[in-house]
């Protein structure tokens, strides 16, 4: 409401953020804290996939933020793998830096967007979580991915879901979130021009048109 009593509308848009990784990572465990501000204390396995919403509030819009939190298990995938790439606005890859397979999955996961048609202009990130597990075996695969990211010209998070605060996590998934407001922006301004373009006068189309030449 305004100061007058006029319920002003806000905007209110949904941006879809799927997230990927192997099994077991902490995608359930990311997710549930950014939206409900909880570590789950038991997770089971994701079968196809679980939703999760957080409403943010920018510059007076409503920003909808829908995490799709996709199984890392390829038997729980199957039937689902169509409905995830649909209509996606960025994407988040997991790692757990406690296991290298997780982190050699990374090229298939950025295999099977590349499949699904999503260009390089989806905005994405690569998290590294369970941080609190880190030793010193670890370390050389994580600046590994960092690389990997900075190749595919990525941000790069060193997180943990259970010991990180959840403002680190704010931190990552706003961010994304501005990214694609600001993507959403510049493709407003671009149907803007071309509906601007002026038209050419249709006096003279009509004489282009009529002309006789015989
Ligand atoms: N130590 C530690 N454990 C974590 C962290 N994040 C998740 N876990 C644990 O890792 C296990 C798997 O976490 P999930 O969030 O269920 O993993 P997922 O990627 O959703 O797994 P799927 O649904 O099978 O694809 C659970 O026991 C979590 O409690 C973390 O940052 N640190």
């Amino acid at each position: 409401m305004d100061s007058c009593g006029f319920w002003i509308p806000t905007v209110c848009r949904t941006c879809k953020i799927i997230v990927l990784g192997d099994a077991g990572v902490g995608k359930t465990s990311l997710t549930h804290l950014y939206c409900t501000g909880q570590f789950p204390e038991k997770t089971d396995s994701t079968i196809g996939v679980d939703f999760r919403e957080r409403l943010l509030h920018v510059r007076g819009d409503k920003i909808k933020v829908q995490l799709w939190d996709t199984a890392g298990q390829e038997r729980f995938r199957k039937s689902m793998v169509q409905h995830y790439y649909r209509n996606v606005h960025a994407v988040v890859f997991v790692y757990d830096v406690t296991n290298a397979a997780s982190f050699c999955s990374l090229p298939l996961w950025m295999e099977e967007c590349q499949q699904h048609s999503l260009g390089p202009d989806v905005p994405r990130v690569l998290v590294a979580n369970k941080a609190d597990l880190v030793t010193f075996r670890v370390a050389s695969t994580i600046e590994q991915a960092r690389h990997l990211a900075e190749v595919h010209s990525m941000p790069f998070y060193l997180y943990s879901a259970k010991g990180g605060s959840r403002e680190q996590l704010d931190t990552i998934f706003n961010k994304l979130v501005q990214q694609i407001s600001r993507q959403r922006g510049k493709e407003a301004e671009a149907v803007k021009s071309i509906k601007l373009t002026p038209k050419a006068n249709p006096e003279e189309e009509k004489k282009g048109k009529w002309t006789c030449n015989c």
